[in-house]
């Protein structure tokens, strides 16, 4: 790749694009930007140029060397996708940060979010777990997604945040109606001021609730007498220290905090109703996965994990904002200001790159680690998602708890549709499931018990 700073040497060369008007492609895209991304693909090829609401006349690449590129340059060439979340999560929020501030944050924030660390939350994930599946209806259906998503909602607030008693009862019942509230005004124009009943005002409101609870948490976390060896992510993040010695402020925790929550819960939760629509249609990889369960194994559930999300990504999209002269990626020459999309959802259902793209086949990923330029759904480089080992530890305990308590019924019903209520994908039917306590289970696929 080169970035060229030129002024005089910019000469745009862009993917191909449509003819359709852009009120017809806008149209499309809020109808389903799936299925205007495929029309696309189908007649121009992998890169093409689109004109749509949100991102204007925008670059979509499919091109995984250009991917590749993109995801490698430097804040000197692009900074993230515009607009992005980082307008209601706050000025501190990772997704505002760029250049030299965006990697002093990543680099306070990544090693909490290491690996290792991950065992300490096991005991957090699986007991949340058994704990809603108590509340499940034995032998009847229900929809997964809505306990999915408390689940990774107490996953968050208890192993990020470190809250519990009180805290914990309030933001568990007023988070999810704050979250739904950022995510509705996060694409409506910001007004000069907050005028009395608007949306804007309820939200700023509802945020001086969240940064006072924080303000709780924080003052519990310090005067904890084991401060030094809590385990909580706020924890960590009050006892880490920048280069120069200097430590997060409040707002830098409150708008990390909230940034945290917004893009780990219903991403993973909705990830994990889609493991629940995969394997209720694939019963050779449902006995395959209580088989290893009962042995103690987890190699072909993490295999299930990788397969349910390139098969079933949740954020079919992100990207990144051309901010030089022009940027070079391949034979394209893009100009300052424009948006360029990696489409994470087309990538991942490529045949040249997934042999039998739309069969759900876990094998693939058994024994070897996805590559990370054909499996991106945690997007890559320098903004690759810093929750990738936490989301992957909690799917996998979520699962492994599952299997190990409960006989989960197969299905003969249809592929449950793709649905998107805003940023990310979920079944449309909500993942519907029956399942019942193993050892008890009569119907089904009771031979697992
Ligand atoms: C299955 C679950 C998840 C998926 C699919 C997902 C996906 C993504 C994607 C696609 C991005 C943009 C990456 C890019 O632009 O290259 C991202 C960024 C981010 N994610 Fe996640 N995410 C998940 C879970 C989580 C969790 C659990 C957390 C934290 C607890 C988290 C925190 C973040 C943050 C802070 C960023 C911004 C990174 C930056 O700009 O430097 N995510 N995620």
């Amino acid at each position: 790749m080169s970035t060229d700073t030129a002024p005089d040497v910019a000469v745009p060369h862009l993917p191909p694009s449509s003819r359709l008007p852009r009120s017809v492609q806008g149209a499309l895209f809020i109808a389903s930007r799936r299925r205007l991304f495929a029309l696309m693909r189908r007649r121009h090829g992998v890169d093409y140029t689109v004109n749509v609401p949100m991102f204007g006349n925008a670059v979509v690449l499919g091109d995984t060397d250009l991917i590749r590129q993109l995801f490698l340059s430097g804040s000197d060439a692009v900074h993230n996708i515009r607009p992005n979340l980082g307008r209601v999560l706050g000025r501190a929020s990772m997704f505002s940060l760029e250049g030299e501030e965006h990697r002093r944050q990543r680099k306070l924030l990544t090693p909490p979010f290491h690996g290792r660390r991950m065992r300490e939350y096991e005991s957090i994930i699986a007991e949340e777990t058994l704990a809603e599946a108590r509340t499940w209806p034995s032998g009847s259906e229900f929809e997964s997604l809505a306990p999915m998503m408390r689940i990774t909602l107490n996953a968050i607030l208890r192993a990020v945040f470190g809250a519990e008693g009180e805290e914990l009862e309030v933001l568990r019942r007023h988070m999810p109606e704050w979250i739904e509230q950022g995510s509705r005004i996060s694409v409506l124009p910001k007004p000069p001021f907050d005028f009395p009943g608007s949306p804007w005002r309820r939200f700023h409101t509802n945020r001086r609730r969240f940064d006072d609870l924080v303000d709780t948490l924080v003052a519990k976390a310090q005067a904890d007498p084991d401060f030094e060896n809590r385990s909580d992510i706020l924890s960590l993040m009050l006892r880490s220290r920048y280069d120069d010695g200097t430590a997060l402020s409040r707002k830098e925790i409150a708008d990390q905090l909230l940034t945290m929550l917004a893009a780990g819960h219903e991403t993973t939760a909705n990830t994990l109703a889609w493991a629940i629509e995969r394997l209720t249609r694939h019963p050779d990889v449902l006995r395959r996965l209580y088989d290893e369960v009962d042995a103690g194994g987890s190699e072909l559930r993490q295999a299930v994990i990788y397969e349910v999300q390139r098969s079933r990504p949740v954020i079919d999209l992100c990207g990144r904002t051309v901010t030089a002269e022009s940027l070079t990626l391949g034979e394209w020459t893009i100009p300052r200001g424009r948006v360029v999309l990696v489409s994470i959802a087309q990538v991942q259902a490529d045949e040249a790159l997934f042999p039998h793209a739309d069969r759900f086949d876990p094998d693939r990923f058994l024994g070897s680690k996805p590559s990370t330029i054909s499996w991106i759904p945690f997007g890559g480089g320098t903004r690759r998602c810093i929750g990738a080992a936490f989301a992957n530890m909690e799917m996998d305990v979520v699962l492994r708890e599952l299997l190990r308590h409960y006989a989960i019924e197969m299905t003969t019903a249809a592929d449950e549709a793709w649905h998107s209520r805003g940023v990310a994908f979920n079944p449309a039917k909500g993942g519907r499931v029956r399942l019942s306590p193993r050892g008890v289970a009569s119907t089904g696929v009771a031979d697992v018990g």
